[in-house]
């Protein structure tokens, strides 16, 4: 999948992330809700979505008609604080009056393939989702599917082993399963996220890329995570050529806006390598960026 078909939005600073999603959860859940009675939420694991949920914990909402699933888990005991569901019962479910019988916790304590076959069977009458939160790894991960690891394309919950991410032994939804929501919401921050979102953002082959839904699907990251700064991303949608300046710190949104130029329809009339046009962001973003300039008549 190409930026084309994805809504990239990119966002001052993680703070600023963590309040835009707060506030597409709460619509959508009020939409959901008033549509057909009950919003249907598939939660993401990891550090990133905590400050969301940490947010949720403070609103007034009808949380009696939220029902919340789990993207993946991890094997570890039913107890364990860095099992994905308990971290979030201890920032948000357990501050909030949401049903206990709302909560479909996977049963990751049974061991893998039990706790998939178990999972498999919960959600199977619940799909459509109404909105799937994700989170990125630096590997381009997932939920719980890593690069290189087979996924079967018609099971909607896999028993994951030797996952590069501890524990190795895990639970993960699949694409199938994922895609399977009115929305999907991914939540990108951080540095250390930069190459995986260049990546993807560039068309490669990775478990990310594998996320799709013929609902709305909208990636959320920070200036971080984008290459250093939000302007340099969208400051050059349409030029025709780019190189990368070596050693600029914006190396790597500058790549992700080479790739949209590389499938424009006029990208080949460009030579390749040809330096037309030196670009300095005024804020210093795009320090570093040389580009070729559009053709007359496209700008
Ligand atoms: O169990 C997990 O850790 C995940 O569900 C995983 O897919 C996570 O979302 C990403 O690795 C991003 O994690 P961070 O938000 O901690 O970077």
């Amino acid at each position: 999948m190409t930026d084309n078909s994805l809504d990239f939005q990119c966002l001052d600073s993680s703070e600023q992330v963590a309040a835009a999603a707060t506030e597409r959860l709460l619509d959508s859940a009020a939409r959901a809700i008033a549509e057909h009675g009950r919003f249907q939420l598939v939660l993401a694991g990891g550090r990133t979505p905590l400050a969301v949920y940490r947010r949720l914990a403070d609103q007034p909402a009808d949380w009696a008609r939220w029902h919340l699933f789990f993207g993946d888990e991890r094997c570890l005991p039913a107890d364990d604080p860095e099992r994905n569901s308990l971290t979030v019962r201890e920032v948000w479910l357990d501050r909030v009056p949401i049903p206990p019988d709302n909560i479909h916790p996977i049963r990751a304590e049974l061991g893998a393939e039990p706790a998939a076959a178990h999972y498999a069977e919960s959600i199977r009458d619940r799909l459509p989702f109404d909105l799937v939160l994700l989170g990125l790894g630096e590997d381009g991960h997932t939920a719980s599917l890593f690069p290189g690891h087979p996924i079967q394309d018609e099971a909607l919950v896999i028993p994951v082993r030797d996952a590069p991410k501890p524990p190795p032994e895990r639970v993960s939804l699949t694409p199938l399963a994922l895609g399977s929501s009115r929305a999907i919401l991914i939540l990108v921050t951080g540095r250390g996220k930069r190459e995986a979102l260049a990546r993807w953002r560039a068309g490669a082959d990775l478990p990310v890329s594998r996320i799709v839904t013929s609902g709305r699907l909208e990636v959320l990251m920070d200036a971080e995570a984008a290459g250093g700064c939000c302007h340099a991303v969208k400051a050059y949608p349409n030029v025709q050529a780019c190189a990368v300046w070596p050693g600029s710190d914006s190396n790597t949104a500058h790549q992700a806006g080479c790739a949209a130029i590389r499938s424009s329809a006029w990208a080949n009339s460009v030579r390749p390598g040809s330096i037309l046009n030196q670009v300095e962001a005024p804020d210093g973003c795009g320090s570093g960026m040389t580009s070729a300039s559009q053709p007359s008549g496209e700008r």
